[in-house]
């Protein structure tokens, strides 16, 4: 299986594509990383130096993988932190670019937009790029709870209203959702939710919360959820091996008391999880 990862990346630590593409390869998948960013850190950390890049140079990498032969072989794309709409607009024309050599690739947008603690984080414009272009463009969306209700204008409190607000998603366009970092006022205090769909059913993963907050996990679990899904055609079968190989991942980072997720150290988590957290139909 081969897959182009649009995102950013960095040279320590591991968001983005630092963090999305280990993974992937670890589950023996040929990935073509194009980084939309070189940073030397994530930004969690305040300060960092390196270089944004620009759609044009997206589009000159993508005609240079063109030139060898080789798009029709491409599997997937998935997108993450885009950066500007520029970059947006040449994500979804490297997803149109391979579509055209194989019409059965699939395109996994993760939506960036913010999350419930810090809200909105992207550019202005960003939010409305991926409601109007990226969502509709994409086969699999993997939003956090803050970006659900965003692009769909349903407040989330109930697990009916995250029933609503993924069918909406699912009316825009993907035929695939994933949730992450669900709460609902029936998420008990120390448990964190994953909710995914794919019309044949809607599942849940419920696990507990850790005590850590760290970057680079939703980038991870998008990876994991796309390969899988690619794998096994299923929503449910995807979520249940995501979600606990990242759980798996966050447990080892917390007890290791590190900064970074441990993407290379706990990596035995991405093939075989140390505890399988089954899905349920809800
Ligand atoms: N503190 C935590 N405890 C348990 N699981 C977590 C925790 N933080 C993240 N996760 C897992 O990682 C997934 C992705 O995290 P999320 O916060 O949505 O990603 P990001 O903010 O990095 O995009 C969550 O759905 C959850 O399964
Ligand atoms: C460049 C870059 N990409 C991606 C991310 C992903 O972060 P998070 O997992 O918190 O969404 C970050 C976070 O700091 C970042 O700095």
């Amino acid at each position: 299986m081969n897959i182009l990862s649009i995102q950013s990346h960095v040279a320590y630590g591991h968001v983005g594509n630092a963090s999305a593409v280990f993974p992937m390869q670890r589950l023996g998948v040929e990935v073509w990383p194009i980084h939309t960013v070189q940073f030397s850190n994530h930004t969690g950390y305040g300060a960092w130096k390196g270089q944004v890049f620009d759609g044009a140079t997206i589009d000159e990498l993508m005609a240079g993988i063109g030139e060898r032969g080789v798009l029709g072989k491409c599997d997937g794309v998935l997108s993450g932190y885009m950066g500007s709409a520029d970059i947006g607009h040449a994500i979804l024309s490297a997803v149109a670019k391979v579509r055209e050599a194989n019409p059965k690739a699939m395109y996994c947008c993760d939506p960036v937009i913010g999350d419930v603690g810090r809200g909105v984080f992207v550019r202005p414009g960003i939010p409305e790029f991926m409601r109007e272009q990226a969502v509709p463009a994409a086969d699999i969306v993997t939003p956090n709870q803050f970006e659900l209700e965003l692009l769909t204008d349903v407040e989330v409190r109930t697990l009916a209203d995250a029933h609503r607000a993924v069918e909406a998603l699912r009316d825009a366009g993907p035929k695939v959702v994933l949730v992450t970092s669900l709460i609902t006022n029936e998420t008990p205090d120390d448990s964190i939710d994953l909710m995914a769909a794919d019309g044949q059913g809607t599942y849940r993963v419920r696990t507990p919360k850790i005590d850590i907050n760290i970057n680079g996990a939703g980038d991870a679990i998008a990876a994991l959820f796309f390969v899988h899904y690619l794998r096994d055609g299923s929503a449910a079968s995807a979520l249940g091996k995501a979600a606990s190989s990242i759980y798996g991942l966050l447990k080892r980072t917390k007890e290791a008391g590190s900064r970074e997720i441990l993407t290379v150290a706990a990596q035995d988590e991405f093939v075989t999880p140390s505890q399988l957290f089954a899905p349920e139909v809800v």
